[in-house]
């Protein structure tokens, strides 16, 4: 008998046939709405594998219902969504798809960096708006790119491809992370910071840190002081690493210049969420790895990961 798979969201025809190839698949036949509660935690019952994706909330609740579950195949790289010790201690494999997007994610962290330093959008509607009368010497000014101070928080395959963008502008590079990266100090010529003399002295402070405990709100009011006025912060890893209520006092209080946002405490974004009312926020719909090459490769490796646990081979990115 085949293994029973559930994929929680409408994946491209090649990947689901090449699944349907060894596994007995069911799927939720929608792409932008999300798939119920009561449906996921029914149809993961029964199910050997379930290749899902970040909107999908894994806790101990709905893995305490599955009988069969050997694996939980999730289509991106960060996991805070999947409850990894209640999966470990059920003997259930978790997997995810590192590599594929780096470089992508990487591309669009440094085109939010540059939206925000030279306030694309809102010169963008400037524009269409019709307030374009004259050109004039401060007018839409921004933050120069080229010769700034960049500090990484959370150096892993992600920021070093951000690192290789950012010596194209002759950028400064501080990092910080838990350990310390000496290789990449060397190769790529940066230098490691504490967090605290990373605010004070980057231009741009990018976020790039996995979401876990131990990141929730690292950066909140008190970081938030410690950033030059001028200052800009990206964030393209999770919503939760930043305090958004610290961030909208932070910037309403003009404690730094503007945040580039590609993800949020809580997605999708309410419309009447207090940061979409300041001109100096760029926000982003949660794209970092939304290129067709690089979500198809995404799927694939997902795909991969799935068949190899459900076939009793070792996937090539277990988790747990
Ligand atoms: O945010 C996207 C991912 O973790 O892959």
């Amino acid at each position: 008998m085949k293994p029973k798979v559930y994929i929680t969201r409408k994946l491209n025809d090649r990947v689901v046939k090449k699944i349907e190839e060894a596994c007995e698949v069911k799927m939720w036949e929608e792409e932008e709405v999300e798939i119920p509660r009561e449906i996921l935690m029914k149809e993961a019952q029964e199910v050997d594998g379930l290749l899902c994706m970040l909107t999908e909330n894994i806790d101990d609740e709905l893995l305490s219902c599955t009988r069969n579950l050997k694996v939980v195949s999730n289509m991106a790289v960060g996991y805070n969504n999947i409850d990894i010790t209640a999966a470990k201690n059920r003997g259930i494999t978790v997997t995810n798809t590192p590599g594929v997007l780096t470089e992508t994610t990487a591309d669009l962290t440094f085109t939010l960096l540059m939206a925000t330093a030279r306030r694309i959008v809102e010169s963008s509607d400037y524009l269409r708006k019709g307030k374009w009368e004259t050109w004039s010497p401060m007018q839409l000014t921004g933050q120069d790119i080229h010769g700034a101070t960049l500090g990484i928080i959370g150096m892993g395959r992600i920021g070093e491809a951000v690192i290789k963008r950012a010596k194209g502008f002759d950028m400064n590079i501080i990092y910080h992370n838990r350990n310390r990266k000496y290789d990449i100090e060397e190769e790529l010529g940066v230098v490691y910071a504490g967090l605290d003399e990373l605010l004070r002295d980057s231009d741009f402070a990018c976020v790039l840190t996995p979401y876990t405990s131990e990141t929730h709100h690292l950066i909140s009011e008190r970081e938030f002081s410690l950033m030059k006025e001028t200052s800009v912060l990206i964030n393209t890893a999770r919503g939760g690493i930043v305090d958004e209520e610290a961030l909208y006092h932070a910037l309403k209080k003009k404690e730094i210049w503007a945040a580039g946002l590609d993800v949020f405490e809580q997605e999708p974004l309410p419309l009447d969420h207090p940061l979409l009312a300041l001109p100096n926020v760029v926000t982003l719909p949660h794209i970092g790895s939304a290129s067709i090459q690089t979500r198809l490769k995404m799927a694939d490796l997902a795909a991969e990961n799935l068949l190899r646990a459900v076939t009793k081979q070792t996937p090539e990115h277990v988790v747990v």
